[in-house]
């Protein structure tokens, strides 16, 4: 069973008396376990899109199925859906974490007993259990954001949606969100993130999805993404020096070099041919020239047109 199916969601709001095409065309799937990273570049419609995911925004058309049900249609369809959106908001700041979570879990339709152990169970997964009867008011960024994650899990949701889990934390706290959504996802949990930090969708994510002014423009698994984007050459640094009967054999291959210390072949049926013509000097380094998600992402972006079609 997918754990999330959004087709062709679309949404428009008026301002000042003009139409603000937030969401044109967005359909996503996504199956248990897995982390797809959402992204695009500011006002793409990530945000207007989760929101329609999560039942808290009517699209003007399309659908949405969370486990095989309507949010927008059964409100039932909302005890599978656990959400992140806005920072830490959805937290009482007056009340301790163990309230929060009793509080939430009840309100998710657990009775007490179960809102209550669920909650210590996860105050103690998340490393929180010290800071049960600290207002949340009074926790550190991290930790509240630690909360949030947890109130959204305390009814063991089956899919997770977070809108920049990372936002505002230091490199300690994101680390910590980085593990904790590792984890959550290996439980079986389905998890959407949307963040403007490209590394950490490149470490997370199983799959992208880029938008941009309200459509999808790729969506492909992460490291094919990144293959695809890569380029076949490889780059050959040597230690020292190369000599010039061996420069005169590469270019006879075919390469042009152009420095003694590094030789690029863009043909990749002639890196064995290369390397047995370096035997014995030292290498060293060999590697294949790979993109990163952010040069990926700028091109996507940038060309603005669907990869995909
Ligand atoms: N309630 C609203 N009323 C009017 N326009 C809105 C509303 N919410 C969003 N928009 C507009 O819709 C577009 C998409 O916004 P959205 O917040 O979904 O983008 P986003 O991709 O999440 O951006 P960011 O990365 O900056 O958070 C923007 O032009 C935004 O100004």
């Amino acid at each position: 069973m997918k754990a999330l199916e959004a087709y062709n969601l679309k949404k428009t709001f008026r301002r000042n008396k003009q139409n603000v095409p937030a969401v044109k065309d967005v359909s996503l799937t996504i199956y248990p376990g897995e982390i797809l990273a959402f992204l695009g570049p500011n006002g793409a419609g990530k945000t207007t899109s989760i929101k329609m995911m999560a039942g808290l925004i009517q699209p003007d058309s399309g659908s949405v199925r969370i486990v095989g049900k309507d949010p927008h249609r059964n409100a039932s369809a909302l005890q599978n859906l656990g959400a992140v959106l806005e920072g830490n908001r959805n937290l009482y700041w007056r009340l301790t974490p163990e309230e929060n979570l009793e509080y939430f879990g009840v309100l998710k339709g657990l009775n007490r007993r179960e809102a209550r152990l669920a909650g210590r169970d996860l105050l103690e997964r998340f490393d929180l259990l010290a800071k049960r009867h600290t207002p949340v008011e009074q926790l550190s960024r991290g930790m509240q954001q630690k909360l949030a994650f947890a109130v959204a899990l305390v009814h063991r949701p089956k899919l997770l949606l977070l809108d920049e889990p990372t936002l505002g934390l230091d490199v300690e706290a994101t680390e910590d969100v980085k593990i904790l959504v590792r984890e959550i996802a290996a439980t079986g949990c389905a998890i959407l993130l949307t963040t403007h930090q490209l590394q950490i969708a490149e470490i997370l994510s199983d799959r992208i999805a880029i938008i941009q002014k309200g459509e999808i423009l790729a969506e492909a698994p992460t490291q094919k993404l990144i293959q695809q984007f890569s380029g076949t050459a490889y780059k050959i640094e040597m230690e020292t020096a190369l000599d010039e009967t061996r420069i005169i054999e590469l270019e006879t291959i075919g390469l042009e070099i152009e420095s003694r210390r590094f030789i690029y072949i863009d043909r990749p049926e002639l890196l064995y041919k290369v390397l047995a013509i370096l035997q014995p000097l030292p290498i060293q380094s060999v590697a294949k020239e790979q993109a990163n998600l952010t040069e990926i992402f700028l091109q996507i972006v940038k060309q603005g047109n669907n990869i995909n079609d």
